[in-house]
């Protein structure tokens, strides 16, 4: 079974308009409630290719009633913590460019936390657990050392999806697999990531600290992936460009499926970049049959001087 866990879930007000005009009234015609977080967006895909998920995290409130509605109406089998704040409203605005805003998570107190980490205690040998989406200041380290070594004890897979300084922390529970973006990968090393050779030699010392496998997504260019036996680049195939939002999850998603139904890791990674590019291709998150169509679009090329 495949577990996601999304401490900050959100719903993803998602709106398009012509022109977007800052300090003037927009309006629009065009808006999608989408739920959203990360691990969530990872469970809705894995649902998508036909592959069995539980949404674990924090929601709250009337929003935390209606992601919890959406995902039971999917088909996703939900077992969230309840917190007594509502959770966050994202705004996602689609105009000529793309303009985010993304409210704060929770606070999580020590009873919620300790609500989580014993619905966590239900993974077992074989399973996969990803911990994606922004992590509150209030769950403290220990907290992702208890979820680490619970991991590695248990043999599950761990698969890590976040930003910030807790990236970097989380990178030392040896993940099964660990997803930034450029700008995520580059925060984590103090750098600016411009190429594929500099995201090829940051993922290289992430593989040499502990991390089984990397992908770094770098959005319209592909996606890097690499571990202690290979490096490849994939390209992103062409296409008409809808909402972005959700990209980078449904790699994982994709990746996590197509591993789990016994394809080889570069099988994997390729259809994760198909979904990946699928989702950017769609207003809503990609349907099984978009990826398997754009999946021989995506080319692969082993890294080597040419490609950097
Ligand atoms: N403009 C685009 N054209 C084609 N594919 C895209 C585009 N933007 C994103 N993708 C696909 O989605 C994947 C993830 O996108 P990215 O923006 O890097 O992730 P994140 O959402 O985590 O920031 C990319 O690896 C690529 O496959
Ligand atoms: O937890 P964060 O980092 O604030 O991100 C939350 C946002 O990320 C998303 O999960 C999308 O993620 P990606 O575009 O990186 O795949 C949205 O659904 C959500 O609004």
């Amino acid at each position: 079974m495949i577990y996601t866990c999304t401490m900050t879930p959100s719903i993803d007000y998602t709106t398009y308009v012509q022109t977007f005009q800052t300090g003037d009234l927009n309006r629009t015609e065009q808006v999608a409630y989408y739920p959203g977080g990360k691990g969530i967006n990872v469970s809705r895909v894995l649902k998508r290719l036909g592959t069995n998920t539980a949404a674990l995290g924090f929601v709250g409130g009337f929003t935390g009633d209606y992601i919890e509605t959406f995902l039971q109406n999917e088909g996703i089998f939900t077992e969230f913590v309840r917190t007594g704040t509502t959770t966050r409203i994202n705004v996602k605005i689609k105009a000529d460019e793309e303009t985010e805003i993304n409210g704060p998570g929770p606070v999580l107190g020590e009873n919620l936390q300790a609500q989580l980490f014993s619905r966590l205690q239900a993974l077992q040998q074989g399973d996969t657990v990803v911990l994606a989406g922004r992590i509150p200041d209030s769950i403290r380290d220990t907290f992702l050392e208890k979820v680490g070594e619970l991991c590695r004890t248990r043999h599950v897979h761990l698969v890590v999806d976040t930003s910030g300084p807790r990236l970097k922390k989380l990178a030392k529970q040896q993940p099964f697999l660990m997803k930034p973006n450029q700008e995520e990968l580059g925060e984590l090393f103090d750098t600016t990531i411009h190429n594929w050779h500099d995201a090829h030699s940051c993922s290289q010392q992430l593989v040499e600290q502990g991390v089984s496998n990397v992908i770094v997504s770098m959005g319209g260019t592909g996606a890097l992936f690499v571990n202690s036996d290979i490096a490849l680049a994939a390209s992103a195939p062409d296409g008409h460009v809808e909402n972005t939002v959700g990209a980078g999850d449904s790699v994982v998603a994709g990746f996590l499926a197509s591993y789990e139904k016994g394809l080889n890791m570069v099988e994997a990674f390729q259809f994760g970049v198909a979904c990946g590019s699928a989702t950017a291709f769609s207003s809503d998150l990609c349907e099984r049959h978009q990826a398997e169509e754009l999946f021989q679009s995506v080319k692969l090329s082993t890294i080597s001087k040419d490609v950097m």
